[in-house]
């Protein structure tokens, strides 16, 4: 419905606090992109520009190649849901779907079959006549989001609309946006901390740190190749791990230690010069291979300090022999059933291992 261009965005408040630093982006026509960022990011400011409800201090945001820093919301055609439903009480569930066709002068036929037709797309027929003081959260918000879609908005923005939601009504609303973003043929930016629900929902992903854009891309091309560090561990759970190592050669690493060096191989290389410097390993612990014996090469030893189960996989954490101060997080199946105090190897695969100078990769890898 229509394609979001962001052109060096700034959010400058009173006192000069800066909200949004120089973000530049696109989101695709039909594309479902996730905003996703730390606390005090950006993320609300970013969505409050792109809805019209806060002046873009500098820049330019275009919807279909035309600028609309200086239209309204209304003028936009943007549709807008946040945490709060903002829904009126007093009105029926079908009233309130209602209202924002009235207010553009809709009628009769035309409203009703509008407000049928999006009811039965989030399965609120039922409901219609009810207030939606009756009826659970889970609804209202599906009412709310019914009444911010109504229209066919030219572009749909959603800020955490169901973080406050318990997690089992929380799939169930995530799943019907999906299925509503689809349906509709919409174009939806969707702003979350929540990096589940980011990589359920969305076709690319937006990361955002301190106002700037740290990447933007597919849940695969940031996992495999966060454009950071800060990326890397952001994006993850349980984070990446790093572990102070050094360079010995182009596609070699070792990690000191007391008694033994441990050496790796990497795929790709690095350039020559980070020969013999002081580099960062990284490696997420989904990647990790566990086992009681020692492979050949790539591993490292270490001691189980802490299992925290989750269901059928275990996290260890796993304090590194002849270093006592690095630890290291591994995912391993719970029928493997370690234990607390044993003595593990684990093997890093060359393809995942990943390498960073002062924040930045360095490994220079062929992307399929
Ligand atoms: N109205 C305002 N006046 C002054 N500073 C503001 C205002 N709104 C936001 N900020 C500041 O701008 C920065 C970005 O805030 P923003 O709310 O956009 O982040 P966010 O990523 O949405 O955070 P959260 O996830 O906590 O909602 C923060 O430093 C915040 O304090």
């Amino acid at each position: 419905m229509s394609r979001v261009e962001a052109r060096n965005l700034w959010k400058i408040y009173p006192g000069d606090v800066v909200g949004v630093k120089n973000l530049s982006f696109v989101c695709e026509d039909k594309e479902f992109l996730a905003v996703l960022g730390p606390s005090g990011s950006g993320k609300s400011s970013t969505l409050r520009m792109l809805a019209g409800l806060e002046e873009i201090s500098k820049g330019e945001l275009l919807f279909d190649g035309r600028v609309v820093n200086h239209l309204s919301p209304a003028e936009r055609n943007v549709a807008l849901a946040f945490e709060s439903y903002a829904l009126y009480y007093r009105l029926s569930v079908y009233e309130n779907i209602a209202f924002p066709l009235r207010a553009r002068g809709l009628k009769g036929p035309e409203v009703d079959k509008r407000v049928k037709e999006i009811a039965e797309l989030m399965e609120l027929t039922p409901h219609l006549k009810k207030r939606p003081g009756s009826l659970p959260g889970g609804l209202q918000q599906r009412v709310s989001l019914a009444r911010a879609l109504v229209r066919k908005p030219n572009v749909t923005l959603l800020d955490e609309p169901i973080s406050h939601m318990d997690q089992q009504v929380r799939h169930e609303i995530r799943a019907r946006i999906r299925h509503l973003h689809d349906e509709l043929g919409l174009t939806t930016i969707y702003v979350t901390h929540d990096q589940a629900e980011a990589i359920a929902l969305c076709d690319r992903m937006l990361i955002i740190h301190q106002g700037e854009l740290q990447q933007i891309g597919t849940v695969e091309e940031i996992w495999n190749y966060p454009a950071n560090k800060f990326v890397a561990y952001f994006v993850g759970e349980p984070a990446m791990n790093f572990i102070p190592a050094l360079a010995k050669g182009t596609n070699q690493i070792v990690i000191p230690g007391e008694t033994e060096e441990f050496l790796f191989t990497f795929e790709g290389e690095v350039d020559p010069k980070y020969v013999d410097s002081q580099v960062e390993l990284g490696i997420r612990p989904q990647q990790i291979e566990v086992s009681r014996e020692r492979k050949v090469a790539n591993s490292v030893s270490g001691t189980v300090k802490i299992l925290e189960f989750q269901g059928d996989k275990v996290v260890l954490t796993v304090s590194l022999d002849d270093q006592p101060r690095s630890e290291v997080k591994a995912v391993v199946a719970a029928q493997e059933r370690y234990q607390e105090g044993e003595r593990v190897w684990l093997y890093f695969p060359p393809p995942v291992i990943h390498i960073f100078v002062e924040d930045l990769p360095i490994i220079h890898r062929e992307k399929p």
